[in-house]
């Protein structure tokens, strides 16, 4: 018997609550057991009823596809076998370009238990459902990662990446050109408003922002602490604010938790950003403005900055802002590589043929690229990466180059894109953008 003939692979819908024992609010055993199996494989808390009911409604409302692999038998006192040993989840939204919204293939939830590791049982799941995604034409699929060294086999490379910043707001903060209500109203919010406004502000932003992918079900209540880890009640220490428009109409929000710097090394009143949304230079500037100047707090931190943010260049004293980490965030993987070509527009003309090499087969082809006026038009011109393509490029830095997260010559520099010098500058030109891409959404 192969070790693989032991699994079993079930595919199935997140199930409604409703859908258990006559509308008792009791979530289906399949995707109870399905959960309960992610949170171990996180090491996370078990559910209790409550917030296991209400982690199965997001999921629906996701309308997520899970995967789980199950054993026939599990011995005696061991987890049972309804409970998979390894979890996969895919659902559909979009990935905005800055230029166009892509449909995208999000994969989440990706745990294999201890005892069943490196059997092969994630690249099955990851190589299934990233050809189904492709059979069923997504052209990128995308996911967050816990270890930097996993997707790249499968084709993703990393897209977009934050800065973890801490500001040092004591007198040393000012904005000069936010003073003075320069750049709009911020008022103190209802914790409960936020959701209300959220998604709306939270729309503009992501059609606008080159790397921002749409936000699941859970969000709202994610950031406004109606989700409070795995405790049932909210987290009440959650405050908001949001930055009103000429017109009075929300533009941007964040919410924030006080925390106390006891303890920490430099022991100061410090305040978390939880999330911050701002659909323009206006709102950004005006809440941090508002949250810089706080009383009693030092220092205000933030781990979801751009690493190309504005707010240093804004500020009287730029030594006030720290930047103390920086990660990647976003990693995508291209599946079809004339949609995602085809939905930016791009900084310099030029024709050029690309070859792009997959180890998976699924976007592996060569491809004729032309700019005129910044507008592309992709055509294949083989299925396989030809060796007499101006450039070659392999899968996964292409995805990680496509919305401008890696420069061309950094990507060339590294070895991984090969081809005449001339060509990789023109390339470079094409996919320069004025802005790092950015991406605020944890799925
Ligand atoms: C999108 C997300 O959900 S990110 C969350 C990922 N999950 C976690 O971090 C939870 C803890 N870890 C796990 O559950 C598992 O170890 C997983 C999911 C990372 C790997 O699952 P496995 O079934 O052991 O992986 P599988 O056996 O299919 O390995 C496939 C390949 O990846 C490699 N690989 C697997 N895990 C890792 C790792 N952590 N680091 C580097 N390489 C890895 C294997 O060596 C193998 O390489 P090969 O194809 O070149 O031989």
């Amino acid at each position: 018997m192969s070790q693989h003939d032991q699994y079993e692979i079930r595919r199935f819908r997140a199930g409604r609550p409703d859908d258990g024992a006559a509308g008792s609010g009791a979530v289906p055993p399949e995707t109870e057991a399905w959960l309960q199996a992610v949170n171990r494989g996180f090491y996370d808390q078990a559910f209790t009823p409550r917030t296991l009911r209400r982690e199965a409604g997001y999921y629906h409302a996701d309308d997520r596809l899970m995967t789980g692999v199950y054993v026939a038998d599990a011995p005696r006192y061991s987890v049972g076998a309804e409970v998979p040993v390894a979890t996969f989840t895919s659902f559909t939204n979009t990935l905005s370009t800055g230029d166009a919204l892509l449909p995208a293939h999000l994969i989440s939830d990706v745990t294999v238990r201890p005892t069943h590791r490196r059997r092969g049982l994630l690249r099955r799941m990851m190589t299934d459902s990233l050809a189904s995604a492709h059979g069923a034409g997504l052209p990128i699929a995308a996911l967050t990662a816990t270890e930097a060294t996993i997707y790249g086999r499968f084709g993703f490379g990393v897209a977009t990446q934050t800065s973890t910043v801490e500001l040092d707001t004591t007198s040393r903060f000012a904005l000069p050109m936010a003073e003075d209500g320069a750049v709009g109203v911020v008022e103190l919010a209802r914790r409960e408003a936020i959701a209300e406004v959220a998604g709306d502000v939270f729309t503009r932003f992501h059609e606008n922002t080159r790397g921002s992918v749409g936000r699941q079900a859970a969000y709202p209540a994610r950031i406004d602490g109606t989700i409070n880890g795995y405790r049932e009640e909210p987290d009440l220490s959650v405050r908001a604010a949001l930055h009103y428009d000429d017109d009075g109409a929300p533009d941007g929000y964040l919410t924030y938790r006080y925390v106390d710097g006891r303890g920490s090394t430099d022991a100061v009143p410090v305040i978390k950003i939880l999330d911050l949304v701002a659909t323009g230079p206006d709102s950004y500037l005006g809440l941090w403005n508002f949250i810089g100047n706080l009383d009693l707090i030092e220092r205000v931190r933030y781990d979801t900055a751009r690493i190309d943010d504005p707010l240093p260049w804004a500020m009287a004293d730029t030594r006030g802002y720290r930047v103390t980490g920086r990660s990647d965030l976003l990693w995508l993987r291209v599946l079809d590589p004339i949609a995602c070509l085809q939905a930016r527009r791009y900084s310099g003309d030029g024709e050029l043929s690309l070859a792009v090499t997959d180890p998976l087969d699924l976007a592996a082809g060569t491809f004729d690229v032309g700019v005129s006026g910044g507008v592309p038009s992709v055509q294949q011109t083989a299925t396989g990466p030809r060796t007499d393509a101006d450039v070659t490029i392999d899968v996964a830095s292409l995805s990680s180059a496509f919305l401008g997260g890696a420069t061309i010559g950094a990507l060339a520099d590294a070895g991984r894109i090969r081809g005449d010098e001339t060509a990789i500058r023109k390339l470079a030109r094409m996919f320069a953008v004025d802005r790092a891409p950015y991406c605020i959404t944890h799925f």
